[in-house]
């Protein structure tokens, strides 16, 4: 069974909705969210990890939703990886791993820094005596400790220059953790998720293996995303150049940017199967040609 799955998920604040029906289960080999800024990535990870209440919709966690879980449970099972920036600057690092071990297995900081790739001798520092890969390292094991089953990830990489990004990519595909990512960065999905879901104006735009998707984007946005991000690193991507143009709020959310828009796209493309991924977009067949 799934770990984690959404079923029709409506998310918003103050009772604006942000992100609109969005289904989407976490499955083996990792999950990718992939989408501009202000796409609704953050928004569906918080509600993934049990911050951010559905106005529609459900997060089941294995057969229960997640509002009648055991979150004592859930939390061992679900751990976030938050930017490195979150950690404690006055607290040593040897400290603020053995703070996230259950207390019967604090005599495991060495273990766990070691698993994550620091040498144990790093301890006794503080994170701004530490390089940025290496407090990525120590965000790593912290979310290690409970032994969760998932991790969510939110642009793990982003603050690291190129080679450290890459280290720590090395390192999380070598995690037997499930892992859902978010990311705008396509290179860092094309490591380590095998599945990948494309969110524009919190919708998703195209659903499915994530080599086929760049390879053969099948949504003009996932195609626009693939053609203007550099494989590794850089902003996020110019959408053919005219990413001011803000998502219509009626019919397809794409088409005030959209080479292809035509008078169909005045209405809302729903989700449907296409080779093998499921897009939203009435031109679909003309972008995979
Ligand atoms: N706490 C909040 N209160 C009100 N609106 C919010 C809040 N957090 C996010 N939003 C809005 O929700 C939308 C989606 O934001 P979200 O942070 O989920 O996007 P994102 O794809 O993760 O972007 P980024 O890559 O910049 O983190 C945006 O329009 C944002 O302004």
């Amino acid at each position: 069974m799934t770990l984690l799955r959404a079923e029709r998920v409506t998310l918003g604040y103050g009772g604006r909705p942000v992100v609109h029906d969005v289904s989407l289960d976490i499955v083996a080999g990792g999950v990718g969210l992939i989408g501009e800024s202000g796409s609704g990535k953050t928004t569906l990870a918080r509600a993934f990890l049990g911050l951010l209440t559905p106005m529609s919709g459900n997060i089941w966690y294995g057969d229960q939703t997640l509002k009648k879980a055991d979150m004592r449970t859930f939390r061992k099972d679900v751990q976030p990886v938050f930017q490195a920036e979150a950690l404690d600057p006055r607290m040593r690092i040897g400290a603020s791993v053995a703070e996230a071990l259950p207390r019967a297995e604090r005599s495991r900081v060495g273990e766990l820094l070691e698993q994550v790739g620091l040498d144990p001798e790093l301890a006794g520092r503080r994170p701004h005596q530490l390089s940025g890969g290496q407090r990525q390292r120590v965000v790593i094991a912290r979310a290690l400790a409970v032994g969760p089953r998932l991790l969510i990830l939110d642009e793990p990489t982003s603050a690291l220059d190129v080679t450290v990004q890459a280290r720590i990519l090395d390192l999380l595909a070598g995690l037997d953790t499930e892992r859902l990512l978010i990311t705008h960065n396509l290179a860092v999905v094309e490591r380590l998720c095998r599945t990948s879901h494309v969110l524009f104006a919190g919708r998703v735009v195209e659903s499915g293996p994530t080599a086929e998707l760049l390879a053969r984007p099948a949504h003009p946005y996932t195609r626009a995303l693939r053609d203007a991000v550099p494989r590794l690193g850089g902003p996020p991507p110019a959408a053919n150049g005219r990413t001011e143009a803000v998502p219509a709020a009626t019919g397809c959310p794409y088409r005030l940017r959209c080479p292809l828009a035509a008078p169909q796209c005045e209405r809302p493309p729903a989700l449907r199967e296409l080779a093998g991924r499921q897009v939203a977009c009435h031109r679909a067949e003309d972008v995979l040609t």
